[in-house]
Protein backbone atom coordinates (compact mmCIF):
# COMPACT_ATOMS: atom_id res chain seq x y z
CA UNK A 1 0.00 0.00 0.00
CA UNK A 2 1.30 3.35 -1.33
CA UNK A 3 4.43 1.98 -1.61
CA UNK A 4 4.57 2.57 -5.62
CA UNK A 5 3.70 6.36 -6.62
CA UNK A 6 3.01 6.87 -10.51
CA UNK A 7 3.03 10.68 -10.07
CA UNK A 8 5.90 11.41 -7.59
CA UNK A 9 6.09 15.08 -9.19
CA UNK A 10 2.29 15.58 -8.65
CA UNK A 11 1.65 13.86 -5.55
CA UNK A 12 3.24 13.64 -1.59
CA UNK A 13 2.13 10.22 -0.83
CA UNK A 14 2.33 6.71 -2.66
CA UNK A 15 -1.13 5.62 -4.56
CA UNK A 16 -3.48 3.89 -1.97
CA UNK A 17 -3.97 0.99 -3.77
CA UNK A 18 -2.19 -2.67 -3.86
CA UNK A 19 -0.96 -4.75 -6.32
CA UNK A 20 0.23 -8.12 -6.81
CA UNK A 21 2.19 -8.73 -9.82
CA UNK A 22 2.39 -12.16 -12.26
CA UNK A 23 5.27 -12.55 -14.43
CA UNK A 24 4.93 -14.30 -17.68
CA UNK A 25 5.29 -18.11 -18.24
CA UNK A 26 9.08 -18.91 -18.77
CA UNK A 27 10.35 -22.05 -20.70
CA UNK A 28 12.27 -22.60 -17.11
CA UNK A 29 9.20 -21.90 -14.69
CA UNK A 30 5.54 -22.62 -16.14
CA UNK A 31 4.29 -20.05 -14.00
CA UNK A 32 5.45 -18.22 -10.51
CA UNK A 33 4.45 -19.75 -7.73
CA UNK A 34 1.22 -18.32 -6.52
CA UNK A 35 0.21 -17.93 -2.75
CA UNK A 36 -3.57 -19.37 -1.86
CA UNK A 37 -6.09 -18.28 -2.83
CA UNK A 38 -4.96 -17.96 -6.10
CA UNK A 39 -2.22 -20.90 -6.43
CA UNK A 40 -6.26 -22.70 -6.94
CA UNK A 41 -6.46 -20.67 -10.41
CA UNK A 42 -3.12 -21.05 -11.25
CA UNK A 43 -4.02 -23.20 -15.04
CA UNK A 44 -6.92 -20.28 -15.58
CA UNK A 45 -4.32 -17.27 -14.66
CA UNK A 46 -1.69 -18.90 -17.52
CA UNK A 47 -5.10 -19.04 -19.52
CA UNK A 48 -5.78 -15.65 -19.69
CA UNK A 49 -2.21 -14.28 -19.76
CA UNK A 50 -1.91 -16.48 -22.94
CA UNK A 51 -4.89 -15.11 -24.69
CA UNK A 52 -3.62 -11.37 -23.79
CA UNK A 53 -0.20 -12.15 -25.09
CA UNK A 54 -2.20 -13.57 -28.28
CA UNK A 55 -4.55 -9.77 -27.95
CA UNK A 56 -1.66 -7.81 -27.93
CA UNK A 57 0.47 -9.72 -30.96
CA UNK A 58 -2.51 -9.08 -32.86
CA UNK A 59 -3.16 -5.39 -32.26
CA UNK A 60 1.37 -5.18 -32.99
CA UNK A 61 0.39 -6.88 -36.15
CA UNK A 62 -2.76 -4.14 -37.21
CA UNK A 63 -0.06 -1.82 -36.14
CA UNK A 64 2.12 -2.81 -38.45
CA UNK A 65 0.27 -3.26 -41.11
CA UNK A 66 -1.09 0.57 -40.91
CA UNK A 67 2.13 2.32 -40.25
CA UNK A 68 3.41 0.00 -43.65
CA UNK A 69 6.22 -1.74 -42.02
CA UNK A 70 8.25 -3.39 -44.79
CA UNK A 71 7.55 -5.94 -42.40
CA UNK A 72 4.15 -5.83 -40.96
CA UNK A 73 5.08 -8.12 -38.51
CA UNK A 74 8.09 -5.40 -37.08
CA UNK A 75 6.32 -5.12 -33.42
CA UNK A 76 5.23 -7.95 -33.33
CA UNK A 77 8.38 -10.08 -33.25
CA UNK A 78 9.45 -8.16 -30.81
CA UNK A 79 7.39 -9.56 -28.44
CA UNK A 80 7.67 -12.48 -28.99
CA UNK A 81 8.15 -14.41 -25.74
CA UNK A 82 9.20 -17.65 -26.91
CA UNK A 83 12.64 -15.87 -27.80
CA UNK A 84 13.74 -14.28 -24.10
CA UNK A 85 12.66 -12.53 -21.18
CA UNK A 86 10.79 -9.46 -21.42
CA UNK A 87 9.09 -7.05 -19.12
CA UNK A 88 5.49 -7.72 -19.34
CA UNK A 89 3.78 -8.26 -16.23
CA UNK A 90 0.07 -9.02 -15.48
CA UNK A 91 -0.88 -7.26 -12.50
CA UNK A 92 -3.99 -7.75 -10.03
CA UNK A 93 -5.05 -4.36 -8.76
CA UNK A 94 -6.85 -3.60 -5.81
CA UNK A 95 -8.13 0.13 -4.20
CA UNK A 96 -9.42 -0.44 -0.79
CA UNK A 97 -11.68 1.35 0.45
CA UNK A 98 -11.35 4.47 2.14
CA UNK A 99 -12.47 6.67 4.84
CA UNK A 100 -9.83 9.91 4.10
CA UNK A 101 -11.85 12.94 3.15
CA UNK A 102 -11.41 14.36 -0.36
CA UNK A 103 -9.39 17.42 -0.66
CA UNK A 104 -10.72 20.45 -0.67
CA UNK A 105 -8.22 20.97 -4.05
CA UNK A 106 -9.86 18.06 -6.29
CA UNK A 107 -10.70 14.62 -6.09
CA UNK A 108 -9.18 11.55 -4.47
CA UNK A 109 -6.13 10.27 -6.12
CA UNK A 110 -6.18 6.47 -6.28
CA UNK A 111 -3.56 6.10 -8.98
CA UNK A 112 -1.46 9.50 -10.02
CA UNK A 113 -1.54 10.35 -13.46
CA UNK A 114 1.09 8.40 -15.97
CA UNK A 115 1.30 6.92 -18.83
CA UNK A 116 2.27 2.90 -18.83
CA UNK A 117 5.56 2.06 -19.63
CA UNK A 118 5.27 -0.58 -22.01
CA UNK A 119 4.07 -0.87 -25.49
CA UNK A 120 0.60 -1.80 -25.10
CA UNK A 121 -1.77 -1.88 -21.85
CA UNK A 122 -4.87 -4.34 -22.19
CA UNK A 123 -7.14 -3.28 -18.64
CA UNK A 124 -9.86 -4.94 -17.24
CA UNK A 125 -12.78 -3.07 -15.33
CA UNK A 126 -15.80 -4.05 -13.34
CA UNK A 127 -19.33 -2.94 -13.78
CA UNK A 128 -20.51 -0.69 -11.49
CA UNK A 129 -16.56 0.46 -10.80
CA UNK A 130 -15.60 3.56 -12.19
CA UNK A 131 -12.71 5.92 -11.80
CA UNK A 132 -10.21 5.45 -14.52
CA UNK A 133 -9.94 9.19 -16.33
CA UNK A 134 -8.32 10.69 -19.33
CA UNK A 135 -6.69 13.31 -20.12
CA UNK A 136 -7.48 15.09 -22.93
CA UNK A 137 -4.71 16.41 -25.34
CA UNK A 138 -6.98 18.84 -26.79
CA UNK A 139 -8.35 21.26 -23.47
CA UNK A 140 -6.11 19.40 -21.21
CA UNK A 141 -8.63 18.57 -18.81
CA UNK A 142 -9.69 14.70 -17.25
CA UNK A 143 -12.56 12.94 -18.72
CA UNK A 144 -13.62 10.02 -17.01
CA UNK A 145 -13.96 6.51 -19.16
CA UNK A 146 -17.27 4.67 -18.84
CA UNK A 147 -16.52 0.56 -18.20
CA UNK A 148 -18.81 0.14 -20.57
CA UNK A 149 -19.85 2.67 -22.97
CA UNK A 150 -22.42 0.90 -24.51
CA UNK A 151 -24.35 -1.40 -21.87
CA UNK A 152 -27.42 -2.09 -24.30
CA UNK A 153 -24.91 -3.81 -27.21
CA UNK A 154 -22.17 -5.24 -25.23
CA UNK A 155 -23.17 -7.61 -22.32
CA UNK A 156 -19.57 -7.53 -20.36
CA UNK A 157 -17.29 -4.32 -20.13
CA UNK A 158 -15.26 -4.04 -23.10
CA UNK A 159 -11.25 -4.28 -22.94
CA UNK A 160 -9.66 -0.39 -22.66
CA UNK A 161 -6.17 -0.86 -24.60
CA UNK A 162 -3.52 2.43 -23.86
CA UNK A 163 -1.09 3.02 -25.93
CA UNK A 164 2.13 2.92 -23.72
CA UNK A 165 5.53 5.20 -24.14
CA UNK A 166 7.29 2.55 -25.86
CA UNK A 167 4.88 3.12 -29.68
CA UNK A 168 5.39 6.68 -29.22
CA UNK A 169 8.75 5.89 -29.39
CA UNK A 170 8.92 3.62 -31.71
CA UNK A 171 6.49 6.02 -33.79
CA UNK A 172 8.60 9.19 -33.51
CA UNK A 173 5.86 10.62 -31.15
CA UNK A 174 2.75 10.00 -33.97
CA UNK A 175 1.09 7.58 -31.73
CA UNK A 176 1.00 9.53 -27.88
CA UNK A 177 0.96 7.49 -24.71
CA UNK A 178 -2.30 7.84 -22.99
CA UNK A 179 -2.16 9.95 -19.97
CA UNK A 180 -4.62 8.81 -17.18
CA UNK A 181 -4.89 8.52 -13.62
CA UNK A 182 -7.63 6.85 -11.14
CA UNK A 183 -9.66 8.85 -8.85
CA UNK A 184 -12.49 8.15 -6.53
CA UNK A 185 -13.51 9.05 -3.04
CA UNK A 186 -13.89 6.37 -0.23
CA UNK A 187 -17.26 4.66 -1.05
CA UNK A 188 -16.93 1.06 -2.41
CA UNK A 189 -13.39 -0.56 -2.86
CA UNK A 190 -12.12 -1.36 -6.23
CA UNK A 191 -10.87 -4.36 -8.08
CA UNK A 192 -8.87 -3.80 -11.94
CA UNK A 193 -6.48 -6.06 -14.29
CA UNK A 194 -4.05 -4.84 -16.54
CA UNK A 195 -1.86 -6.70 -18.68
CA UNK A 196 1.33 -4.59 -19.05
CA UNK A 197 2.82 -5.88 -22.57
CA UNK A 198 6.07 -5.53 -23.17
CA UNK A 199 8.70 -6.24 -25.73
CA UNK A 200 11.97 -8.58 -25.35
CA UNK A 201 14.25 -6.99 -22.96
CA UNK A 202 17.63 -6.35 -25.76
CA UNK A 203 14.95 -4.34 -28.34
CA UNK A 204 16.06 -1.16 -29.03
CA UNK A 205 14.01 2.06 -29.01
CA UNK A 206 15.01 3.08 -32.38
CA UNK A 207 12.11 4.46 -35.18
CA UNK A 208 10.36 1.86 -37.15
CA UNK A 209 10.75 1.83 -40.82
CA UNK A 210 7.33 3.36 -41.91
CA UNK A 211 6.62 5.87 -44.79
CA UNK A 212 3.54 6.81 -42.49
CA UNK A 213 5.87 7.77 -40.00
CA UNK A 214 8.03 9.86 -42.66
CA UNK A 215 5.31 11.36 -43.76
CA UNK A 216 4.48 12.82 -40.24
CA UNK A 217 7.72 14.60 -40.38
CA UNK A 218 8.88 16.67 -37.19
CA UNK A 219 5.32 16.98 -35.83
CA UNK A 220 5.76 14.26 -33.24
CA UNK A 221 8.98 15.89 -32.06
CA UNK A 222 7.26 17.24 -28.87
CA UNK A 223 5.57 13.96 -27.63
CA UNK A 224 9.21 12.30 -28.32
CA UNK A 225 10.73 14.79 -26.54
CA UNK A 226 8.47 14.49 -23.23
CA UNK A 227 9.18 10.36 -23.49
CA UNK A 228 12.96 11.47 -23.87
CA UNK A 229 12.53 13.45 -20.88
CA UNK A 230 10.93 10.67 -18.60
CA UNK A 231 13.70 8.40 -18.92
CA UNK A 232 16.92 11.11 -18.94
CA UNK A 233 17.70 10.57 -22.65
CA UNK A 234 19.62 13.42 -24.25
CA UNK A 235 18.47 13.32 -27.78
CA UNK A 236 17.85 11.07 -31.11
CA UNK A 237 21.89 9.83 -30.96
CA UNK A 238 21.22 8.19 -27.63
CA UNK A 239 19.84 4.60 -28.37
CA UNK A 240 18.25 2.77 -24.90
CA UNK A 241 16.78 -0.63 -24.58
CA UNK A 242 13.47 -1.80 -23.50
CA UNK A 243 15.07 -3.06 -20.62
CA UNK A 244 16.65 -0.36 -19.34
CA UNK A 245 14.07 2.05 -20.25
CA UNK A 246 11.93 0.04 -17.63
CA UNK A 247 14.59 0.31 -15.53
CA UNK A 248 14.66 3.62 -15.62
CA UNK A 249 10.76 4.29 -14.92
CA UNK A 250 10.95 1.58 -12.30
CA UNK A 251 13.67 4.03 -10.32
CA UNK A 252 11.35 6.93 -10.30
CA UNK A 253 7.99 5.36 -9.54
CA UNK A 254 9.37 3.43 -6.83
CA UNK A 255 11.84 6.26 -5.55
CA UNK A 256 14.84 3.99 -5.91
O1 LIG B 1 -7.08 0.57 -12.20
C1 LIG B 1 -7.18 1.11 -13.28
O2 LIG B 1 -8.27 1.25 -13.86
C2 LIG B 1 -5.95 1.67 -14.00
C3 LIG B 1 -4.63 1.27 -13.40
C4 LIG B 1 -3.47 1.82 -14.16
O3 LIG B 1 -3.59 2.72 -14.95
C5 LIG B 1 -2.12 1.24 -13.97
O4 LIG B 1 -1.92 0.44 -13.04
O5 LIG B 1 -1.21 1.56 -14.77
FE1 LIG C 1 -1.82 2.88 -16.16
Amino acid sequence: MAGESLDPEGQKQGDPKEAFNIGPPSPLLQLQPLPPPLSSSTALILRFQTACHALCTTILNLLGTALETPDPSWFAVRHDQSLGPSGTIFRLLYYPQTTTPSPSSGPCIRAGAHSDYGSLTLLFRLPGQPGLELLTTSSGTWKPVPVNPSPTTLSTPPILVNIGDLLSFWTGGMLKSTVHRVTFSGGEERHSMAYFCHPLDEVELVRVPSAVIEGFGDRGEGELEVQRRKVGVTGEGERITAKEHLRRRLEVTYGL
